[in-house]
């Protein structure tokens, strides 16, 4: 594991951007693992701006996101297709048919769960996969307790993360209880993992993926298994 602690939001934003673009300019046709949150919003800004002032040609990149609510449209603002639309995917040239995210909307949820599966192995797996983390030690939406064998599901939220994501939501009631989400296993299998945290909400989760046991109870904390795997933090997170 690599740690990397930047200053502040801001400069651990920029070296994530700088982290995937030279990525990206090292393999054209990466497949990227991407995520939403307020964690990595500023870093897709400063992306965009690095891969468009370059000209980067994206037309053989390949994205999947970790997760979507289910039961929210695409063209909802609280949906992860609008986040991913928004911040990311129309400020690039990247084609659309090339992004991938879970369909919440789907009849079939489990036959959606496993199409997404075999989307992802027939990319050849994913190359760099970006994570955030919740305050209880969730990546993707898998919660504690789930288990380290997990691939992409329909899960249950917590209470926990129910009430953290309602600040995206005009009341609790709106955030939906359920998601689609890679499961564990799944995010053990990219290749490369860059794992950001920021803020003093997140210590509690950082302090057991650099220093805690290994237990299904902090999911966060099988990321230590992980051979590839940088860590950016800011101090904040660190409570420097
Ligand atoms: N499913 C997402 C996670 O992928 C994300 O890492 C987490 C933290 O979000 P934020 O970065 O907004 O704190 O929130 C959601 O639950």
């Amino acid at each position: 594991m690599e740690v990397v602690t930047a200053e502040d939001y801001d400069g651990m934003s920029k070296e994530a951007a700088k982290f995937i673009y030279e990525a990206i300019e090292k393999k054209p046709d990466i497949t990227l693992g991407l995520a939403t949150g307020s964690t990595p919003q500023k870093m897709y800004q400063y992306l965009a701006e690095m891969l468009n002032e370059n000209n980067i040609d994206l037309s053989n990149v390949h994205t999947v996101n970790l997760d979507e609510y289910v039961g929210l449209d695409g063209d909802d603002k609280q949906s992860y297709h609008y986040f991913m639309l928004e911040e990311f995917f129309s400020k690039v040239n990247i084609p659309l048919e090339n992004t991938h995210i879970p369909d919440g909307k789907s009849d079939d949820l489990d036959a959606e769960v496993e199409s997404y599966e075999k989307i992802i192995a027939d990319l050849g797996g994913i190359d760099l996969q970006v994570l955030g983390v919740g305050r209880n030690g969730h990546i993707g939406f898998n919660e504690p307790g789930t288990p380290f064998n997990s691939r992409t599901q329909v899960v249950d939220l917590t209470d926990v993360t129910i009430k953290d994501n309602s600040r995206f939501f005009d009341k609790i009631e709106d955030v939906p209880t359920r998601a689609l989400s890679m499961g564990l296993e799944t995010i053990m299998d990219t290749k490369s993992i860059l794992f950001l945290a920021s803020g003093e909400t997140k210590s509690e989760a950082v302090d057991a993926l650099l220093n805690g046991e290994i237990t299904e109870e902090i999911p966060v904390t099988i990321l230590q298994k992980h051979d590839n795997l940088t860590v950016m933090l800011d101090k904040d997170v660190l409570g420097e």
